[in-house]
């Protein structure tokens, strides 16, 4: 048998993509996988020099055909290189790519075989498991946010209700109220859950590495850029960006972004090739954003572009309910993590806890279980294990048990109201059925028959 009369079955029969070039990287063959992955058709693709690809792998040393003008060429052979070429629109697509060189009977070069592999669901994969590694961290609350008190529960009602729409969401909030968790959840519960959340650190860094880091860069459009990079929203295309620190970013950066957000293209540095990218976007501030503009620091139209839905996350020493509850969360995280079987808190330390006022919020209370679970050999955190600055008082940190149990029970009236007014519209809207508005609210009818006795709801007078 000929086998050489069968290389294009050979090669369709292959699951990767697989491109076959002449000495000179034009390309002489391609198998239909190597089309879907690059977007061309074949009459485009055929005859083209393998360039089109902009391979990040790739190294060119020289010009025209000949031993020595492609770094393949010089080696011979590659194997599983992790690279990114260019799809015909321009998207990045990660592949690991293995080639070969073949000769003539005289030993000189005649072309070249490259597979590739498209890897961008592994990487998928990989961010999966991140994110589930997180979930099993933070495997209690709603999307790993804890807590029950009643301004909570409303949080949870905006995050469904605005995840399911594509407007742009704003979290506000002090440091460490779990703003991050906000977002993650707003990707986690819509529509786009299945796609990259890619979060960005805008106050992180200076004006000339943000741009490369949200838009990507090409190579040689600045000193040290040696590589083609794609940027953090070509990466969250299909999926959502989280823009953490949003008032931190220079104001030149603000006019581009501004452009991206409503033309839906960005453009990477050094470059005018525009790219499309479907992105939700998620901001996070805890500055005063009205006020920078006032400074003239943050743009105002940038401001009503991500500013359409703000979500506020509250401090937690206006939700006294959730501390014990969170507390008690970290010690199952630090139990699981230490293998150390502390159980719970004793009533001493539960009330230093509930009186300090935590400024540094949740993550400041994650810290002080984290610091008493290296100093407690016990079952139980006593005061002692505590730091210091949780258990001193009174003073200006602290709170007297009276003023917890004012905030605590207002914070109980206010959800009493808001039980009752939520009872009284699903009854109205289910007009008096109780089974149909147990259902609306996704309470048991027995539950619904309860509140009306508790909230003393009379069915003709309260639903006219
Ligand atoms: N309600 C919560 N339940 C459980 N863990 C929480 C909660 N809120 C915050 N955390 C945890 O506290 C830490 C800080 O949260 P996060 O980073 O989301 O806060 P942030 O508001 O984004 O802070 P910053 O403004 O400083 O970036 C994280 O470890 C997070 O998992």
């Amino acid at each position: 048998m000929d086998i050489g009369k069968h290389w294009q079955t050979i090669i369709e029969s292959v699951q990767d993509g697989v491109i076959i070039v002449d000495s000179g990287g034009n390309i002489m063959a391609a198998n239909t996988t190597a089309l879907l992955m690059t977007g061309y058709k074949k009459e485009e693709f055929l005859g083209k020099s393998c360039r089109i690809l902009n391979c990040t792998g790739c190294k060119i040393v020289g010009k025209g055909p000949g031993k020595e003008w492609c770094g393949l060429f010089s080696r011979g052979l590659i194997r599983d290189k992790k690279c990114f070429i260019s799809h015909k629109d321009h998207r990045s697509v990660q592949i690991l790519k293995s080639a070969t060189v073949f000769y003539d009977d005289n030993g000189d070069i005649v072309g070249a075989v490259e597979t590739l592999k498209d890897v961008s669901d592994n990487i998928k994969f990989e961010n999966e498991l991140i994110s589930l590694k997180k979930t099993y961290l933070l495997e209690d609350g709603f999307h790993g946010i804890v807590g029950k008190s009643p301004v909570m529960q409303s949080l949870f009602e905006l995050i469904e209700n605005v995840a399911l729409t594509e407007t742009p969401v704003m979290i506000l909030g002090d440091s460490g109220t779990g703003k991050e968790l906000v977002a993650r959840a707003v990707h986690e519960t819509g529509p786009r859950k299945d796609k990259p959340f890619i979060k960005v650190n805008c106050a992180s860094l200076n004006e000339s590495l943000l741009e490369s880091e949200l838009f990507g860069h090409v190579k040689g459009a600045y000193t040290g850029a040696n590589r083609n990079r794609i940027g953090r929203f070509e990466a969250a295309h299909g999926g959502s960006i989280f823009l953490d620190e949003i008032g931190d970013i220079p104001m030149a950066t603000q006019v581009k972004l501004l452009r991206v957000l409503e033309e839906k293209k960005i453009e990477k540095v050094g470059d005018n090739v525009s790219i499309d990218v479907d992105v939700r976007i998620i901001t996070a501030t805890n500055r005063n954003l009205e006020q920078l503009i006032q400074e003239n620091v943050f743009r105002e139209d940038l401001f009503f572009r991500i500013n359409v839905f703000p979500i506020r996350c509250p401090s937690l020493v206006h939700r006294l309910d959730d501390i014990p509850l969170i507390a008690q969360h970290f010690i199952n995280v630090n139990a699981r993590k230490t293998g150390k079987n502390i159980l719970g808190f004793t009533p001493e330390a539960m009330r230093q806890m509930m009186t300090y006022h935590w400024p540094g919020n949740v993550r400041e209370l994650r810290n002080a279980v984290e610091y008493a679970f290296v100093l407690c050999n016990g079952s139980s955190v006593g005061p002692e294990h505590l730091p210091e600055r949780v258990t001193v008082g009174p003073g200006p940190g602290k709170r007297s048990v009276r003023e917890c149990r004012e905030v605590l029970a207002e914070s109980r009236a206010d959800q009493a109201v808001d039980e009752r007014k939520q009872l009284i519209q699903a009854l109205k809207v289910a007009k008096g059925n109780q089974s149909r508005a147990a259902r609306a609210i996704g309470v048991s009818r027995v539950t619904i028959w309860k509140r009306i006795k508790k909230y003393g709801i009379d069915l003709q007078r309260d639903l006219d």
